[in-house]
């Protein structure tokens, strides 16, 4: 295996002097470096092919026992030196003080043709930053991360991606559901991708201290090396940096709005500064249209981090962003510029969105009351959204008395409709219908354009868990049938249609399925 390893981040940024792998405080430095744990009977379970090629390693690469030993922590590559990161966040809306890499250790970067990337395992040991935990992963939650990462990245979702699926052949205890049933579990690896995992607390932990020259260091290095258009280093270009930030943030929230995903955990040390989707966690996908759902278990009471409230949260992690930013720039005002046009461009693309998943091309200003109309509506009885959307594309011009029928499918309880139910869909429907006469586009192109932004497969919750019950009795199948089928999410893909279909019953209660705890 030949890789065009680079390590920029070790070489630029100031390094943490300890090397015994100690919990510590870690002061003045972005990280530490570590070596991971030596997995006792490692196993590769699954590669992404195309993450694979994009880092310039070759089919027959990925059979080797370097790759194995390289990617479940075995063997660490010559010129190349792991370590973890230094990071802080707020959770759950409270400071946490210093958080990192507790589990995260970054092999390498690579640059292949003309790409830069970040290499990390998931679970490969404890670090001086795994506080009071063991610096593992188990094979659940990893083969949540590894499937849901690359089916994001199929999506068009800007997200972080997965390279490898791996066993480390060691025993991980964990108590699921926090209610004192501790167990075993197997022990896993995800080998994770992006052009950097640099997060928002990687600012908040030096303003948190007030290390004005490292948070300089490190904002310098992040715009140098991720922001190059942005030029040198100034006041300017500090906002600069601040305002692409929340662009980039609130372009991956519309689309994890628009396939429905939601993440479960957006604290700050789970926001990527490059607006990438990090962490799969106690993340979950829409059955039923909900703004209100959350599938983190952990975040019951409050709802926090409920799909509606997405958008909201990701302006309240960009004050928090602008807030460690403040040393750099000691003016408020062009922050605050910046955090209102979020709101209002949180509107202007919610809008635009939803625009696009309807198959409206022309601008009406009548459309957000259609779309605020057809909302109430799918929150008036159990809808699955992924169902609704998709088969949408199929109503015609002149459809609206049969609207209903085209989307009946979409109900949870299709034959138990209230007549006033029934009623506000057939209004809606109409108004769709009329509001179609002002569209120039033919029916069938209209299709193909819904089609291209609704996509007929997602990750559902219960899919998942059927990879993560069979993989933990041994048989690693269905992982590989739910990657083939999710990387061509908008496909019909005739073959794969019984998942094409609402959450089985008895999945609504199951843990796993509706319900997620952050133990993993
Ligand atoms: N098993 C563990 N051992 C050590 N540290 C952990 C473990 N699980 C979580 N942490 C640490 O707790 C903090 C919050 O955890 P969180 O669940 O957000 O992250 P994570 O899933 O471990 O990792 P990432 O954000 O890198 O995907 C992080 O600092 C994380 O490294
Ligand atoms: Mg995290």
């Amino acid at each position: 295996m030949q890789l065009n390893t680079k390590n920029s981040f070790t070489q630029n940024l100031p390094a943490d002097p300890i090397l015994e792998n100690s919990r510590r405080q870690v002061k003045s430095a972005c990280f530490s470096y570590v070596i991971p744990k030596s997995p006792s009977q490692p196993e590769i379970l699954h590669v992404s092919r195309d993450m694979a090629k994009t880092l310039g390693i070759t089919e027959a690469d990925i059979s080797t026992k370097a790759f194995l030993n390289v990617f479940s922590g075995q063997q660490v590559l010559e010129n190349t030196r792991p370590y973890a990161m230094c990071y802080g966040g707020h959770q759950f809306g409270n400071w946490a003080g210093q958080l990192g890499d507790g589990r995260a250790i970054n092999l390498f970067e690579v640059e292949h043709d003309n790409k830069h990337w970040a290499v990390q395992l998931k679970g490969a040991g404890e670090t001086p930053y795994s506080r009071t935990a063991d610096g593992l992963a188990v094979l659940r939650s990893s083969i949540r991360e590894y499937l849901c990462s690359e089916v994001m990245f199929y999506l068009g979702v800007p997200t972080t991606r997965a390279l490898s699926l791996a066993l480390t052949g060691d025993d991980v205890l964990r108590d699921m559901m926090y209610d004192g049933n501790a167990a075993y579990e197997k022990g896993a690896i995800v080998t994770r991708v992006a052009p950097s995992f640099i997060r928002f607390g990687s600012f908040e932990i030096f303003a948190a201290r007030q290390d004005h020259k490292t948070l300089k260091t490190l904002v310098d290095y992040t715009i140098k090396h991720h922001f190059p258009h942005l030029g040198l280093p100034s006041k300017a270009t500090y906002i600069q940096f601040f305002a692409e930030v929340s662009q980039r943030t609130l372009e991956m929230i519309i689309h994890w709005q628009r396939v429905g995903f939601v993440h479960g955990v957006m604290n700050t040390d789970n926001m990527s500064i490059l607006g990438l989707t990090i962490d799969y966690g106690p993340y979950g996908w829409l059955e039923g249209f909900d703004f209100g759902w959350t599938p983190n278990t952990t975040d019951n009471q409050h709802k926090r981090y409920r799909y509606g409230n997405q958008p909201n949260i990701g302006l309240w992690n960009l004050y928090q962003l602008a807030n460690a930013l403040y040393p750099l720039i000691e003016d408020t005002e062009p922050l605050e510029d910046i955090l209102e046009t979020y709101k209002g461009d949180f509107e202007k693309k919610s809008l635009e969105m939803m625009r696009s998943k309807l198959g409206l091309a022309q601008n009406d200003d009548q459309d957000s009351m259609l779309i605020q109309d057809l909302e109430d509506a799918l929150l008036l009885t159990e809808t699955d959204m992924t169902l609704f959307f998709r088969n949408l594309s199929n109503f015609k011009k002149g459809d609206g008395a049969k609207g209903l029928d085209i989307v009946k499918d979409a109900f949870y309880i299709p034959n138990d409709i209230a007549d006033n139910v029934a009623q506000q869909w057939r209004d809606w429907f109409k108004a769709y219908d009329s509001r179609l006469e002002n569209e120039l586009l033919s029916d069938e192109k209209r299709k193909v354009n819904m089609n291209a932004t609704n996509p007929k497969y997602v990750l559902r919750n219960y899919m998942a868990q059927l990879a993560i019950d069979d993989a933990n009795k041994g048989d690693y199948k269905r992982i590989d049938e739910l990657f083939q089928l999710l990387k061509q999410p908008y496909a019909e893909q005739p073959e794969y249609e019984k998942w094409f279909a609402k959450r089985p019953d008895w999945a609504k209660h199951k843990v796993g399925c509706s319900m997620l705890s952050c133990s993993s």
